[in-house]
């Protein structure tokens, strides 16, 4: 059966009612299901079914602690690298993925060099991971204090903290409803601490399909030409849970703590590396404050385009079962695909809130140290000599489509 948008608003939302089983679709987040059947699957007690949507009301959030672990950490990640088997990376600007390693083990220091190593390469990927959701939890409050969504569903069970992720047959995505763009977001960046080291397991999974994308702010900021680069740094923008939770509301569900709208620096140094990251996503960044609203449009538009769309600031991770991704959502953006249906996919995420994000104004004020680019950094590690967005003096230019 055809999914069919109830009304333009709900298709603006990406929200669709499928006309006889009366499910909803948001991509952004997993719809009530009717699983209540469904007693085998081994899982059920993590599942989105109707009472993981508690009508229950959270205050607003107020400012918390946050120690920034990734500042212990000894950076040759000794420890942690030899723990492991092998230490891979899956593209120049993102992304690594380790073996041998069992997470249930980490001891406090290999937890620290964790954390820097995913400030540095944006996510970090474990395959055959046997953690729980407890466990899981627990790790994550390493790094923070742990988030609990307002909208999304939480397991049955009850544990507010985590962010259930569920797909199946009975949840069919409308593609009339959603642009993949606008599927690119890092996680409730509109709150006053957003996430830091965020962890999601697959614990159901298609054999094919259902990958996630990855897209690193630091690469992103350091494409930009120097002036375009110094422009950004002066500015902010709104970031907004309105559309979210008004997707809540459409649906029928509760909305557990009122939605806000907050400022935030357009590009903002992660306290860790002290490198750059343009902190913009499609899924919240509404506009740029105090500029006219053409060029706010155009700025974001040419910031969105790029995150989706530049390869070179991207890594695509295939799941497995019990495959864990840990990702730093200060310097990166994600976006799921939806190509698996009617298959099962389902996952769980922990969510620790970060620092209230820093300008490069504020981190040099506050830190006496100059914020950095962190593709000249690694070149200058590397004994490279080359200034970013100058043209190769030595190599011919020529076309690359052979
Ligand atoms: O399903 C996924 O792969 C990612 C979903 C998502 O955006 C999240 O859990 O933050
Ligand atoms: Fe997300």
């Amino acid at each position: 059966m055809a999914p069919v948008a109830t009304s333009e608003k709900d298709q603006a939302q990406g929200l669709v009612q499928e006309t006889k089983a009366q499910k909803v679709f948001n991509p952004f987040y997993s719809p009530p299901g009717d699983d209540d059947g469904d007693v085998n699957y081994k899982y059920a007690d993590f599942k989105a079914s109707a009472p993981s949507f508690p009508n229950i009301s959270y205050e607003p959030l107020k400012e918390q602690h946050v120690v920034e672990r990734g500042l212990f950490a000894d950076p040759t990640k000794a420890n942690l690298f030899g723990a492991a088997t092998k230490v891979k990376h899956l593209t120049p600007a993102i992304g690594t993925e380790i073996e041998g390693i069992d997470l249930r083990k980490l001891i406090d220091v290999q937890k620290d060099e964790l954390a820097l190593l995913v400030a540095e390469r944006g996510v970090v990927f474990f395959r055959d991971q046997d953690i729980n959701i407890y466990e899981q939890l627990d790790l994550a409050r390493h790094f923070g204090p742990l988030h609990k969504h307002a909208t999304t569903p939480i397991p049955r069970i009850g544990l507010e903290e985590v962010h259930v992720v569920y797909n199946d047959a009975s949840r069919r995505p409308d593609p009339t409803s959603f642009s993949k763009l606008e599927l690119w977001h890092s996680d409730v960046s509109y709150e006053l601490q957003p996430p830091s080291t965020t962890s999601l397991k697959v614990i159901t999974g298609p054999e094919v399909g259902g990958d996630t994308l990855w897209s690193s702010g630091y690469a992103l900021y350091s494409s930009l030409s120097p002036g375009f680069q110094a422009y950004l740094e002066g500015l902010t923008a709104v970031h907004s849970a309105v559309a979210q939770a008004d997707g809540n509301r459409a649906a029928g569900l509760p909305v557990r703590r009122q939605e806000i709208e907050t400022v935030h620096p357009v590009v903002r140094v992660h306290p860790a590396t002290g490198w750059k990251s343009v902190y913009v996503n499609p899924g919240f960044t509404r506009r740029i404050v105090g500029v006219p609203k053409a060029e706010s449009d155009a700025i974001l538009n040419f910031l969105f385009h790029q995150i989706g769309e530049n390869p070179d600031f991207q890594v695509r991770f295939k799941w497995e079962v019990n495959s864990i991704a840990f990702w730093d959502n200060r310097i990166v953006t994600h976006s799921a695909t939806f190509d698996f249906w009617p298959a099962t996919r389902h996952a769980l995420r922990a969510t620790p809130h970060g620092e209230k994000p820093t300008s490069v104004a504020d981190y040099e004020r506050q830190t006496g140290k100059e914020a950095k680019d962190r593709q000249l950094e690694i070149w200058k590690q590397q004994g490279v000599k080359v200034e970013l967005n100058q043209k190769p003096k030595t190599t011919k230019t020529r076309g690359y489509n052979d």
